[in-house]
């Protein structure tokens, strides 16, 4: 997942991305790597003078300490792109309807060579979602070996499932639950409480609310998870971020400045996305900036401009 900044804090190993269907190939010519390149060194200047994205909500401040607390209990991490000691881990990339082919085999490549578990799933429809319950349940089978050497009776597998905010943890769990156990919605923020449920008789499985870090220095991948709508948006300026997202488009290979054009029936320049939103406003919202940046990250989300990583790993 959607899913999905700085190598090391894992920030730029998000894997937000939606779909380019025409692409098939990780690698790509050389001049495309190139683009996707020049795209973060701009994206850089241009998050560089913003008033910068900033969260922390109390209840993420909350959440992270009881996670820490449960963590002594877990016995696996089912991981939706984060960070966390040395439990044994799973990562999984939700959302996969919104990547192609190409994406998809870029990020698993990408993992891969890290030696690193991927599990790319669907939370809407269920696919890859027995795998991650399989994968689990064998990662964790060693602790009841070693409970068993102790003459310990088995006990059920403990998960925790951990990941940003509206990645679609809870859809998950409610997959491989086959019930509505834990409130999903599509917006940041939705789970509150940390959960414990039974999968079955062997596993239990912990839904936490989303957590992001406490700083984030790099403003490129916290743009980018406000594109993608992982954080509230009282964290960001809705402007500024539209704006963003419109030299960002025009400028990824995988979209360009047509795209935009053709939707709205306006002359986009790749390095003034404000004006791009300005006469948008006066077009159709009344002058309403505020409404036309909504507007150009509403259908962004909804895949209206085609598909598109945001970026690709770094190679
Ligand atoms: N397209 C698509 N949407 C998904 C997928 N999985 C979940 N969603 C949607 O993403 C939104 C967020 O899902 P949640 O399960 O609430 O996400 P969460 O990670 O639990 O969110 P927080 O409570 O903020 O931590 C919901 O609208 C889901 O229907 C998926 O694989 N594909």
């Amino acid at each position: 997942m959607q899913i999905v900044g700085v190598k090391g804090s894992n920030w730029s190993e998000n894997g937000y991305a939606n779909v380019n269907h025409n692409s098939n190939m990780f690698d790509g010519p050389q001049g495309e790597s190139d683009n996707w390149t020049d795209l973060e060194t701009d994206l850089y200047y241009w998050t560089k003078t913003l008033r910068p994205v900033q969260w922390f909500p109390g209840h993420i401040a909350k959440a992270e300490r009881e996670l820490k607390e449960q963590f002594k209990l877990m016995d696996v991490v089912i991981e939706m792109d984060l960070w966390l000691g040395n439990r044994k881990r799973i990562l999984v990339l939700n959302k996969e309807d919104m990547i192609t082919t190409a994406d998809r085999n870029a990020w698993a490549t990408y993992y891969a060579r890290q030696g690193t578990k991927v599990v790319f799933s669907n939370g809407q429809h269920g696919m890859g979602v027995m795998k991650l319950g399989r994968l689990a349940k064998e990662l964790a089978a060693d602790v009841n070996v070693k409970r068993r050497a102790k003459g310990l009776l088995p006990r059920a597998v403990r998960a925790g499932i951990v990941g940003y905010p509206n990645v679609g943890k809870s859809s998950l769990v409610n997959r491989l639950l086959k019930r509505r156990m834990c409130p999903s919605a599509p917006r940041p923020g939705v789970t509150r409480e940390l959960r414990w449920v039974h999968f079955g008789k062997d596993l239990e499985l912990l839904d936490s609310p989303g957590i992001l870090p406490m700083r984030i220095n790099d403003q490129s991948a916290a743009v980018k998870l406000a594109i993608c709508d992982d954080i509230g948006e009282r964290s960001y300026d809705v402007d500024d971020v539209a704006a963003i997202l419109v030299q960002m488009l025009t400028k990824l290979p995988t979209v360009g400045g047509d795209v935009l054009r053709k939707r709205y029936k306006i002359d986009v320049d790749s390095q003034c996305g404000k004006m791009f939103t300005k006469k948008l406003a006066l077009q159709l919202f009344n002058g309403d900036v505020n409404q036309a940046a909504f507007r150009i990250l509403a259908d962004f989300r909804k895949g209206k401009f085609g598909w598109t990583s945001l970026e690709r790993p770094p190679r």
